[in-house]
C-alpha cells in the first residue's frame, strides 16, 4: 500500500466496516493509510513471526476506530494491545459515545481503558460535535455581535433541540436495546449542542477551555424529575401500503423490551444568571415521520408591539432562529415585516443563509482524520476527554 521505508498510518476499525471503508476510499487512501476494517483479521495481519507485525521497519501510527457496541469496547481494546498497537509510532483509540450507562459505569469504562492506554491516547467522539452547523455554532455566536448580544434569558423565550429519524432500529439492537433514546441521543448528543450553544465565551478555543465551559452549564443543570419526561416506543404501521415493523419485531430486539424509542424532555433549566427561567426542551424519537436534527431558538415577544393589530389571526410573531443541522443545512432568522403595496400588512419572512450541499456530511470523517493526521485539524470543540462531565440519564 505505501513505498517500503517510508512512515504509514494504519486505521483499525472494529464494527460498521462499510463506513470505515468508504472513508477509506474517498479519504484516507489518498493520504497513504491501510484500514484494517475486522476485528479479527488483526491476528492475522499484524502478528508476525518477527514480533514485529506490519512495521517491518517503518515507523507506523496506528488508529483504531471503535464502532461497535460499548460492552465490547476493552475486549477488543485489549486484543489491540496485544498484538497490533505500534511499536514504533503513536497508538490512538477512538471510543464512540456512549461512554457508560451511569457516572460508575463511565468511571469504569475510563479506567479498564487505562489499563492499555494513556489518557491522551484516547479520544472520545460525539460525532455530531462535528456536524457543520454544530461546529458553526460558536462562530455564529462569538463572531456577529448582534447574536451574543441576544443570547440570554433577557430575549430568548426557549429553545429546542429536536432530532427526529424516520426509520426504525433495523437490527442494531444488540446496541441500542441496552440505551434507549435517552442515552443514545439525548444525553450526548442533544446535551453537548446545548452546552456549545449555552456556555459562556470560553478563555481560548482550546479543546480544555472549550470544556470547562461546557461543564459549568452542566453543573448549572437542574436534574429532571420523571414528570418532566414523556418516552415511547414505536410500534407498527402501515404508511401507502407499506408496512413497517414495530421496534419489537427486529429480530435483535426482545419481544418484551420496554426501551424508550422515543423521548421528549418537557423543560431542562440552566440556574444562571444567564439562562434563569428560560427552558430548554429537548426531543428525540426513531421511526417517526421525518429526518431531522435542528436547534429552534425563540425570542420574545416585542414589549408594546405597535403593529400587533397588523398580524392578522397570530398576534405579535415573535422572532425564532433555527440552526437546521440537517438535512438540507440552513440557519435562518423569522423576522415580520411589512407586504409590499398598499396599507400595512406584516407577514412572515426568512432571512436564510441556506448551505449549499457540499461537503457537508463529512462529520464523522473530519473527527477521524483530525485524530489520525494532526491534533490541530480536530475542531477543539468535538473531542471529549476524561475530564468532559459525564451526566446520569
Ligand atoms: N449507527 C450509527 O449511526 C452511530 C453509532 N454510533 C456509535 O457506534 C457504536 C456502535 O453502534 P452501531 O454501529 O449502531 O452498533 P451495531 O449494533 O450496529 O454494531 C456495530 C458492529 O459491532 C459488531 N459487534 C456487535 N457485537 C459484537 C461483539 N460481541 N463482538 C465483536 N463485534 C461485535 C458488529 O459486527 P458484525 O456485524 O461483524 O457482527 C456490528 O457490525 C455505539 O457506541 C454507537 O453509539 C455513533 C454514531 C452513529
Ligand atoms: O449516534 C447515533 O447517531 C445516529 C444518527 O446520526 P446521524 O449523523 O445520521 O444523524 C443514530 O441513528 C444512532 O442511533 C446513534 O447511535
Amino acid at each position: 500500500m505505501f513505498p517500503a521505508g517510508e512512515k504509514s498510518d494504519e486505521v483499525g476499525g472494529a464494527g460498521r466496516n462499510r463506513t470505515t471503508i468508504k472513508m477509506s476510499r474517498s479519504i484516507l487512501f489518498q493520504a497513504r493509510f491501510i484500514v484494517v476494517s475486522n476485528a479479527f483479521l488483526w491476528n492475522a495481519y499484524y502478528a508476525r513471526p518477527n514480533g514485529q507485525g506490519a512495521e517491518a521497519g517503518r515507523i507506523s501510527n496506528r488508529m483504531f476506530y471503535l464502532s461497535v457496541p460499548p460492552n465490547v469496547f476493552i475486549d477488543v481494546v485489549k486484543c489491540a494491545s496485544k498484538l497490533a498497537f505500534s511499536l514504533n509510532g503513536w497508538t490512538r483509540v477512538i471510543v464512540e459515545k456512549p461512554f457508560g450507562r451511569d457516572s460508575e459505569s463511565s468511571a469504569a469504562l475510563t479506567r479498564n481503558l487505562k489499563q492499555y492506554l494513556e489518557e491522551d491516547q484516547i479520544f472520545r467522539i460525539d460525532h455530531y460535535l462535528g456536524k457543520e452547523l454544530v461546529e458553526n455554532l460558536s462562530v455564529l455566536r462569538f463572531t456577529n455581535l448582534v447574536f451574543e448580544f441576544l443570547w440570554s434569558s433577557q430575549y430568548i423565550q426557549n429553545v429546542q433541540l429536536i432530532f427526529s429519524e424516520d426509520f426504525g432500529i433495523e437490527g442494531r439492537g444488540r446496541y441500542f436495546d441496552n440505551y434507549g433514546i435517552i442515552r443514545d441521543i439525548m444525553q450526548n448528543h442533544l446535551l453537548q449542542i446545548l452546552a456549545l450553544f449555552a456556555m459562556e465565551t470560553p478563555v481560548s478555543l482550546d479543546a480544555e477551555d472549550i470544556r470547562n465551559e461546557k461543564v459549568k452549564v452542566l453543573r448549572c443543570m437542574k436534574p429532571l424529575l420523571l414528570d418532566d419526561v414523556v418516552i415511547g416506543q414505536y410500534k407498527s404501521h402501515t404508511k401507502d401500503g407499506i408496512s413497517y415493523p414495530a421496534y419489537i419485531d427486529d429480530k435483535t430486539v426482545a419481544n418484551d423490551s420496554l426501551t424508550p424509542t422515543f423521548a421528549a424532555a418537557a423543560a431542562i433549566f440552566i440556574n444562571n444568571a444567564r439562562w434563569d427561567g428560560v427552558p430548554f426542551l429537548m426531543k428525540a424519537g426513531k421511526a417517526l415521520h421525518t429526518k431531522g436534527a435542528q436547534i429552534r431558538v425563540q425570542f420574545r415577544h416585542v414589549p408594546g408591539n405597535l403593529y400587533k393589530k397588523s398580524f392578522g389571526t397570530d398576534l405579535d410573531r415573535a422572532n425564532e432562529l433555527v440552526i437546521r443541522m440537517q438535512p438540507d443545512e440552513a440557519i435562518y432568522l423569522k423576522i415580520n415585516n411589512k407586504i409590499p403595496g398598499l396599507g400595512v400588512r406584516l407577514d412572515r419572512s426568512n432571512l436564510n443563509l441556506h448551505y449549499a450541499a457540499s461537503s457537508l456530511s463529512l462529520s464523522l470523517s473530519k473527527l477521524r482524520l483530525g485524530i489520525c493526521c494532526s491534533d490541530s485539524t480536530i475542531p477543539p470543540a468535538v473531542v471529549i476527554t476524561a475530564s468532559g462531565h459525564s451526566y446520569d440519564p
